[in-house]
């Protein structure tokens, strides 16, 4: 379980989240929502470890980032952005390293196959595009079989058919007793998806259904008509 208790976190002086709550249990896929700027990226490098925290706590798989910090880096694999990958390695080079570092069982080829990749698995990633840079960041959590997958705007640069491929792989992911934790403006394929998702506003988490009949609706009743509570 990935457990968010009275999160606080402070950038250059200026609280970005307050007071957040949040708890999500295995076989969950739940999608983060919330207009540009309200603090989605900032929780996701929060729970990652990348920004510290000035209040709360986080805990995942009963691990405490602040007591028991391998074990905690253990349970999540996240990937700030298709940007940090090496130019210059090729997608094999980035699953097998993968592999090596996780000491993980999970067949490099399978995945590849899975993902549809082989045209392009012997490419630099300097010569791929997003979205095959997004399916490789997919890839790389698969290979490394951890708990948790975080994952920021995963839906950003994919075609039709790669989104496809993407909804089928999470609800794979989602059966196998993992946790997904994801953000996206794509509240149509956000439906396809998550089994759940929260409606981030006012530095927490606001709303929280698993009703994903109409996002549209209700994000508009939260962030256009002054608040649904
Ligand atoms: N390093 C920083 N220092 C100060 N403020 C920051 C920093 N990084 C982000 N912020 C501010 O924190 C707030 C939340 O930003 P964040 O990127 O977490 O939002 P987001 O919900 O992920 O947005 P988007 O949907 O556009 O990706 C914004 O007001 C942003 O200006």
């Amino acid at each position: 379980m990935l457990k968010i208790e009275n999160l606080s976190v402070e950038l250059s002086k200026n609280e970005i989240i307050s007071g957040l709550n949040l708890e999500v249990l295995k076989n969950e896929v739940v999608g983060v929502i919330a207009p540009n700027g309200t603090g989605k990226t900032t929780l996701f490098r929060s729970i990652a470890t990348l920004i510290n925290h000035s209040r709360g706590s986080i805990t995942i798989n009963n691990f405490k980032v602040t007591k028991e910090r391998v074990n905690y880096l253990k349970q999540f694999f996240y990937f700030e952005s298709a940007e940090s990958l090496y130019q210059n390695l090729t997608v094999n080079e980035h699953l097998f390293y993968v592999k090596e570092v996780w000491k993980s069982d999970i067949s490099v080829e399978t995945i590849i196959d899975k993902l549809k990749m082989r045209e392009y698995a012997k490419k630099r990633i300097k010569n791929l595009s997003l979205g095959m840079k997004q399916h490789l960041i997919i890839a790389m959590y698969l290979v490394s079989d951890c708990p948790v997958l975080i994952f920021d705007e995963p839906l950003n640069g994919l075609d039709p058919s790669s989104v496809s491929i993407m909804i089928k792989v999470m609800k794979e992911i989602q059966t196998e007793g993992k946790i997904i934790l994801i953000s996206s403006h794509d509240l149509y394929n956000i439906e396809q998806i998550c089994s759940r998702v929260v409606f981030m506003n006012e530095k927490k988490i606001v709303y929280d259904t698993e009703n994903l009949g109409n996002l549209n609706l209700l994000y508009k009743q939260i962030f256009e008509k002054g608040g649904l509570l």
